[in-house]
């Protein structure tokens, strides 16, 4: 492979904020904005590389926010990525293991950096990362619903579009009812729930009602270190386990893995600090045989289409949250926009992230720009 050498410039935060189409509610509240960062990296070349932050302006998800992924880079990140030039965005991922946790600022940067590095190298990125498909099958997650016959009228909604899976959300007192209702109206529909960590090791006897409704999985029904209660769950539980907040790191999937926390896991680039770790996390997965798909957080069109090429790895088996642009956003800030074909989204063949950026777009939802510029350069 042709070597390059990339030195970074500048990097710009741009701080957005875009309304949701729809208000999404969880079993931690609701959602109306999304508030992020779109990331530029610049290089001696003027090639831009372009990362998403994923946190959210609130914890609840995972610890961090708009605020601390903002500090994080400013002080800590942004500084060694400027330090000195690198052939591989891997040589980065590695300069951030002296901050620990993190693991949202670090992607932000780092996804910027590996589409920089794809660019540079003229290649998709979905190809760089090793990825075998040329599109990616996709389903919807959505939110807790006003009523049940809104829910199924949604639901139909989706699967009319194509959508190949559907995701619901479930909590304590918003579950068994819901699930026996959609399941009359929809036998045969691939379906799961996600808790986001709603219940409790309490809970277990009631969970076990979850088994007769043929779910492909049960999202994250306990807390994030709670890796000992899941793997009791799953000893009564035929339902397999799927681990989303609690997967920070590949040790995390091996940890779950050899506890039998968990059978399946999503993956978010986010929460797990980068294209890097994911590379791992894959590799590990694929030696043993463990289904993995790829998770989403409302994201832009840049982070979408990050997800894109993560989802076309081999290992991800199974629908990916990731949907059009048109399901949360009345204009998306890229070019084309992503949409889907009964529910499969094509991979860019285009250089990189394969889409460009409408800066018009973002102007509009812009609340601050920022500019580093690096000072060890003459
Ligand atoms: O459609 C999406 O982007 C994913 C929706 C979703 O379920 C979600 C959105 C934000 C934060 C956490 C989650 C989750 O998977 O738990
Ligand atoms: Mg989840």
């Amino acid at each position: 492979m042709k070597d390059v050498l990339m030195q970074i410039n500048e990097i710009r935060l741009h701080r957005l904020r875009m309304h949701l189409k729809q208000p999404f509610l969880t079993s931690f509240g609701t959602i109306s904005e999304k508030e992020f960062f779109i990331i530029e990296v610049i290089d001696d070349h003027g090639t831009i590389g372009y990362g998403e932050s994923v946190a959210f302006t609130t914890p609840w998800y995972t610890e961090e926010t708009v605020k601390t992924v903002e500090h994080i880079m400013e002080q800590f990140l942004i500084p060694l990525v400027f330090q000195q030039s690198f052939h591989h965005p891997m040589e980065v991922a590695k300069r951030f293991h002296t901050v620990k946790g993190n693991p949202m600022a670090k992607a932000a940067l780092e996804t910027a950096l590996w589409d920089l590095y794809a660019k540079r190298t003229k290649k998709p990125l979905w190809e760089m990362i090793g990825g075998i498909r040329s599109e990616v099958e996709v389903g919807v997650s959505i939110g807790i619903q006003p009523s049940i016959k809104t829910l199924l009228d949604k639901i139909d909604a989706y699967l009319q579009e194509g959508y190949r899976r559907v995701k619901l959300k479930v909590k304590p007192g918003h579950d068994i009812d819901v699930l026996k209702h959609v399941r009359q109206a929809f036998p045969t529909v691939p379906l799961m729930v996600d808790a986001n960590s709603a219940y409790t090791l309490n809970d277990l006897h009631h969970l076990k009602k979850f088994d007769e409704f043929q779910l492909l999985m049960i999202e994250q029904p306990f807390g994030e270190r709670e890796f000992l209660e899941h793997a009791e769950l799953q000893t009564v539980l035929d339902t397999p386990i799927c681990l989303d907040e609690s997967i920070r790191c590949l040790d995390d999937v091996k940890l779950a893995t050899k506890l039998g926390s968990g059978k399946i896991f999503n993956v978010k680039i986010g929460r797990i600090g980068g294209l890097t770790e994911a590379i791992h996390i894959h590799q590990f997965s694929k030696e043993n045989n463990i289904p993995l798909w790829c998770g989403g957080m409302f994201e832009s069109g840049i982070g979408r289409a990050l997800n894109i090429s993560l989802a076309s790895l081999e290992q991800f088996l199974l629908p990916g949250d990731i949907s059009a642009s048109n399901r949360y956003w009345d204009a998306d800030i890229i070019k084309p926009e992503i949409t889907h074909k009964k529910g499969k989204i094509a991979v860019s063949e285009r250089p990189g992230i394969g889409f460009h950026i409408s800066y018009r777009e973002m102007e509009r939802h812009l609340v601050e720009r920022k500019t580093f510029k690096n000072k060890n350069i003459s």
